[in-house]
């Protein structure tokens, strides 16, 4: 009998309910079907901080949101960005609430067309035609911009992040750069992080941009040659066959956004409503959790009034600093401290019910206020102009005003009294949309630590939380608005897209493979022979069927058709065995791993290949889902699908030119060419004689996809396990030492090791 599992998830916030409601799905669909989900929420309702509070008949059954109010149908072009949408759609049909509660705002209405920045005493709409001839807020026509970014040579450097503010005043300059930052973008982030440009990633908030700026040496460059290229895929898109972005055309090409007839809480409430009817799942309102154990044989959630819930797996959806309060001090103390670097920030929303109607300066999103006009608040949102459809039955007007995010401190909002509050907000409206009316109604919500800001440095700092994870084995995921995106579509899809990769049963599977593979030459041979089993169409009687076998003598080797293979990976070795086994597992977009290739092992490839045997293993920090309907595995890489293709190519060019000597240059070339994957793969073949047809054909075809599986496999079953990349081992062991010595001294580390007899001139001069 299948033994039970349990899934404890701590946060009943959306990502925790989406988390809940996607690993059930999954168990429904027998994948798991002995799996229990227990869901634990420290306050008595589940939701977080989407809120919505019905006002009554006395008010109109006016609503006020006290979180995210509207969930956008698009932004950007990034096809991720379409499922993330497209997938929060289907959850309201698998719900069935699509039909009562999904409001749709057209392209053209002003609610999506117009947002306005409040400029120099004014407000002034972003869509007004005549920003495109230069004038409020910025001085310049667009293309004025565009051009100086294209063409200017400055600020052409290599960075590892860098603020959001940094980042513009290097491609444009100082004077261009202060209009762009201080009347564009700082306001714009605002009304998303509530976040200080000064601090903000550019890596991690503008992390396409920021990507294009630094392969192609300029954004504008960098989009142009993305437009020509090839599109690769998404890895994800694939991920959930049931997202089909034709079903969805109809709404796509119409709406911009949409909000929900009885507000955004219908979406939580249903959710837990839904959830309650599953016998697998346990709601837990009002548990206030002590800490979460893990120890070597077992791992359980401790509520502070002493109760033990022994779980085999934990989903994190609270906030970073919440999961980091409840890991042991002193076993996790590293990784404690990279989750509280994740820093939040606090809010004050206040919505307010007018009883007159026409309070709108003009018809609009709302406004947001750029940090030069030192107001109080961060923004204005026009409420009724974006709930219309609903609330042009009612009476009266709504707004909502923001104040705090990054400056709440700064402007000690925390100290003050509710009336103080609402005098600044008062006296800011006057100002800013010479409103005299006072409300009929309003509340004030202080929200503590609310919105994540992605600050300079995130993405390392999800490197070593994901490293410490790893390293530890722990049976932790990480869901929730604190790592890897904060719109409410992106939680959701994340959540799903975390629950689709569960594995919880990665023990078992990885010591079934220690059985099967004693000995890890025996991966590259497989790797190697897939190829000739398709060329082939499969082995002769006379191979033995399992793969250690294959290179016992030159006649079995015969049999199955593997005789250059164990020439390369097995035989050569045990004839030199003075030769010393350097592995190195990367991935293809590293910014480490293209540093490391390009100058260590270029260098050693260059003076002492004669005593190391060099192995490539792209995969990294990638991962890998089989899917059983195409039987085919799917990647999703740390450096996006670009990366993905990358290590697929490298896969294949390995595959076919198996001698170091083939294939080094390629990899060399490629680490070092900067640029769109495709055309770079393309132009490198060229310079090192790969034939790259074949090469395209192979990561079009099954045996790629298969290839890529045997690094997973080779990566996965490291001991011990890989914490960052690039990651070495000499003679199948790591230390922390030989990485640190590799990344200086390669060649003086392989000349150490090598204990052979003759060692090359390099070495001697090395000693
Ligand atoms: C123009 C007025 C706006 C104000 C004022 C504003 C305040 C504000 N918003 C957030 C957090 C988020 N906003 C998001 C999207 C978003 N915000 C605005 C405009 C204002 N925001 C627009 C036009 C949009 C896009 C449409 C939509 O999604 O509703 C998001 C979601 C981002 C995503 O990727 O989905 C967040 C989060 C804060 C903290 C804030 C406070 C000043």
């Amino acid at each position: 009998m299948q033994k039970s599992l349990t899934v404890g998830i701590v946060g009943g916030g959306i990502s925790g309910l989406a988390s809940a409601y996607y690993l059930a799905q999954k168990a429904a669909a027998s994948k798991l079907p002995h799996l229990k989900i227990l869901l634990f929420e420290r306050s008595p309702r589940f939701g977080g901080w989407i809120r919505t509070d019905q006002l009554g008949p006395k008010y109109d059954n006016h609503v006020f949101e006290l979180g995210a109010r509207t969930l956008r149908l698009q932004s950007g072009n990034t096809s991720l960005s379409k499922h993330s949408a497209i997938n929060t759609l289907q959850l309201l049909e698998q719900l069935k609430i699509f039909d009562d509660q999904f409001c749709p705002i057209e392209k053209s209405a002003p609610a999506n067309k117009n947002k306005l920045i409040y400029y120099k005493q004014n407000l002034v709409n972003l869509n007004d035609l005549s920003l495109m001839f230069g004038g409020k807020p910025l001085r310049y026509p667009p293309f004025v911009y565009a051009l100086y970014e294209y063409f200017s040579k400055q600020g052409r450097v290599k960075v590892q992040d860098e603020s959001i503010r940094s980042f513009i005043y290097r491609r444009f300059g100082d004077i261009l750069g202060e209009e762009i930052v201080e009347y564009l973008l700082d306001p714009l982030l605002k009304g998303v992080y509530a976040g200080d440009v000064s601090k903000l990633s550019a890596k991690s908030v503008l992390k396409k941009i920021f990507e294009l700026e630094q392969t192609h040496g300029s954004v504008i460059n960098g989009i142009m040659k993305s437009r020509q290229a090839r599109k690769t895929e998404d890895p994800t898109n694939l991920l959930f066959n049931d997202l089909n972005l034709k079903d969805y055309s109809h709404i796509l090409s119409k709406y911009a956004i949409y909000y929900l007839k009885d507000g955004m809480e219908k979406l939580t409430s249903t959710l837990v409503d839904h959830l309650q009817t599953l016998p697998n799942v346990e709601l837990k309102p009002k548990q206030l959790l002590q800490r979460i154990d893990f120890s070597d044989d077992h791992v359980s959630i401790c509520t502070r009034s002493n109760e033990k819930f022994a779980v085999d797996h934990v989903i994190s959806a609270l906030p970073a600093y919440e999961l980091a309060n409840l890991l042991d001090d002193t076993q996790h103390n590293v990784l404690r401290s990279r989750l509280n670097r994740i820093a939040f920030v606090n809010m004050l929303v206040i919505n307010l019910l007018y009883r007159k109607e026409d309070i709108y300066p003009k018809e609009a999103f709302g406004y947001l206020i750029p940090t030069r006009e030192h107001s109080h608040l961060l923004g204005v949102l026009f409420d009724t102009c974006v709930r219309h459809k609903v609330d042009k039955q009612k009476h009266g007007s709504q707004l909502t005003v923001m104040m705090g995010g990054a400056w709440f401190d700064e402007l000690r909002l925390g100290e003050l009294t509710e009336d103080q509050i609402m005098n600044i907000v008062t006296k800011e409206l006057k100002k800013q949309m010479n409103l005299d009316e006072k409300p009929a109604v309003y509340s004030v919500a202080r929200l503590n630590k609310s919105i994540p800001n992605y600050n300079v440095g995130h993405q390392d700092v999800l490197d070593d939380i994901y490293a410490l994870i790893r390293r530890d084995k722990l049976p932790l995921t990480l869901v929730g608005n604190s790592y890897r995106g904060i719109g409410v579509n992106d939680i959701i899809y994340d959540a799903r897209v975390e629950m689709e990769y569960l594995n919880l049963n990665s023990k078992t599977t990885q010591q079934k493979f220690f059985c099967f593979i004693s000995d890890r030459m025996y991966v590259s041979l497989i790797v190697s022979t897939i190829v000739l089993v398709f060329i082939t169409g499969g082995l002769t009687a006379d191979c033995p069927s399992s793969p250690s076998k294959w290179c016992e003598s030159k006649e079995v080797a015969q049999a199955c058709n593997v005789t250059e293979q164990c020439q390369t990976y097995v035989w050569k070795t045990r004839a030199s065995g003075e030769r010393v086994n350097l592995s190195i597992y990367y991935e293809t977009l590293c910014p480490d791993c293209r540093q490391f290739i390009s100058t260590q092992v270029w260098n050693a490839y260059q003076s002492i290949l004669d005593i190391v045997n060099i192995t490539f293993v792209p995969y990294g920090n990638t991962r890998e889902l089989y899917r059983p309907e195409t039987k085919l595995y799917q990647y999703y890489c740390q450096h996006g699908a670009e990366e993905c293709y990358g290590n697929l190519i490298h896969a294949c060019v390995i595959n076919f030119y198996p001698q170091t000597e083939q294939h080094m240059p390629f990899i060399y070339c490629t680490e070092t060419t900067d640029g769109e994957m495709e055309s770079v793969a393309t132009e490198c073949a060229q310079k090192t004689t790969i034939d790259y047809d074949q090469i395209t054909a192979c990561t079009h075809s099954r045996l790629g996809n298969q290839l890529q599986h045997a690094y997973a496999v080779q990566t996965e079953s490291l001991q011990p396990p890989h914490q960052y990349v690039p990651w070495i081992t000499l003679n199948g062991e790591h230390t922390e030492d030989m990485q640190k010595q590799a990344e200086k001294d390669l060649i003086g580390l392989v000349c150490k090791s090598y204990k052979g007899s003759d060692p090359p001139s390099q070495c001697v001069k090395n000693l």
